[in-house]
């Protein structure tokens, strides 16, 4: 193994997996951290954590541990995945586990770059844009769990560690990098925030990075680092193996472009949302919806708690923003189980924490990265029995019209 990758949710690992796959490596993505080592052929191995919004101690734990496993399994670079829109709040956890990460690896200086140009994310000025938005202005500053009110990756960053934070400008990511590198590292920086605003300046940045112990930043980070390895892209990709037997849609993100997809897809596919209330209730929200499914199983139905950002908050004030959440993963993790019980085997999610869930209620599973469905969303099936695919898309990724 060349490459070790912790990603901090699920979607996003799958995300980075396809990135590294796209680029010509032969990567596996693990849900956790595996009990068996990766086999000869890989070039690079993503651990899936669900590490995005639980508590700094837990994400930085678990993520230690993680890269020690990859290392211990030959991992010559770590990347640690986070989301294209920083997702994280004032305390982390982004910053804390980045910390822990150069510490473990005894590294002197990581690159922070969340920039994302084929989805629309950039950074410029050391301020995140989604599109022609700055992020704080985006749509992320309502988000359910970790709302993004600031724009600037310096600031936020800056709040959430103690260690020094640089920042590599355009002009000089794209005239005398390393050079400036070099004098950041001596200026006592740490976590250097690079701007990127389109593939060429992450090409670059995969450059600089050639000797890094430690990357951070978004799926297209990693573009320019199996090159470094000597991997080149392949010129033909696998077919999928074409998987049989019935779908099933489960979508937990509120996000604007997922928003959009369950208002499209329920107008012309069997579709049951799931109220808060009815969510509090796990027994009978489950027996509600696997009965849903069971009577729509042949054409693909969509259980969903996606719903306004207004709506949201008043739910999350009635009851509880962490306990809301709860309740929707474990009925999302058991209806997968039950799903996959009743011979479903394809199953797409919405949302990070969502999709986390559902993998995490399927086992100790490992996927293989087959075609990429949309910009950053790789169809991903099971290695072992059952055969499943699954896709697991982040909140906003993904076209409107199915
Ligand atoms: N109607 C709702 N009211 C309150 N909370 C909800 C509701 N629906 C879902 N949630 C919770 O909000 C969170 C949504 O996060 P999730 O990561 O799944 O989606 P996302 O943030 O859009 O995706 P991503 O992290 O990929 O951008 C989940 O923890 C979910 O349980
Ligand atoms: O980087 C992204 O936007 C995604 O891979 C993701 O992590 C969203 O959950």
């Amino acid at each position: 193994m060349k490459i070790g990758v912790i990603g901090d949710d699920f979607t996003g690992s799958g995300d980075i997996a396809n990135t590294l796959a796209r680029a010509g490596a032969r990567v596996l993505q693990y849900i956790g951290i595996p009990d068996a080592p990766p086999g000869p052929d890989v070039d690079a191995a993503v651990i899936s954590l669900k590490t995005r919004s639980v508590p700094v101690e837990n994400a930085v734990a678990q993520s230690l541990a993680a890269c020690r496993w990859l290392i211990a399994h030959g991992a010559e670079q770590i990347v640690f995945k986070y989301c294209s829109t920083f997702d994280s709040t004032p305390t982390g956890n982004i910053g804390p586990v980045a910390a822990a990460l150069l510490h473990e690896l005894d590294a002197p200086i990581a690159l922070i770059c969340p920039a994302f140009p084929a989805n629309g994310r950039t950074i410029y000025q050391g301020h995140l844009f989604v599109r022609d938005c700055l992020l704080s202005e985006s749509g992320m500053q309502k988000h359910p769990l970790t709302p993004m009110s600031d724009s600037d990756i310096r600031r936020w960053l800056g709040r959430q560690t103690s260690l020094p934070v640089g920042h590599l400008t355009l002009s000089h990511l794209r005239s005398n990098a390393a050079a400036e590198m070099v004098r950041l590292a001596g200026s006592g920086a740490r976590l250097i925030v690079a701007d990127a605003i389109d593939d060429i300046d992450l090409m670059l940045l995969g450059q600089l990075a050639a000797r890094h112990k430690l990357v951070t930043g978004s799926s297209a980070v990693a573009m320019g680092l199996p090159t470094n390895f000597g991997i080149k892209p392949e010129t033909t990709t696998a077919p999928n193996a074409y998987l049989s037997g019935p779908a099933l849609i489960l979508s937990g993100s509120c996000s604007t472009a997922t928003r959009a997809q369950v208002e499209a897809y329920r107008s012309s596919h069997p579709a049951l949302r799931v109220t808060a209330e009815e969510a509090l209730e796990l027994q009978s929200a489950l027996a509600k919806t696997r009965s849903f499914i069971e009577a729509h199983r042949h054409a693909a139905p969509l259980i969903y708690s996606t719903d306004d950002p207004s709506a949201v908050s008043y739910d999350q004030a009635r009851f509880g923003r962490d306990h809301l959440a709860a309740s929707y993963d474990s009925l999302f993790s058991a209806l997968a189980s039950a799903a996959v019980a009743s011979r479903f085997r394809k199953i797409v999610a919405a949302g990070g924490e969502t999709s986390g869930a559902v993998a995490t209620a399927l086992g100790q599973i490992v996927f293989e990265i087959g075609a990429e469905i949309a910009t950053g969303v790789p169809m991903l099936t099971t290695t072992s029995t059952p055969r499943l695919a699954l896709a697991l898309k982040s909140g906003n990724f993904g076209d409107r019209v199915p």
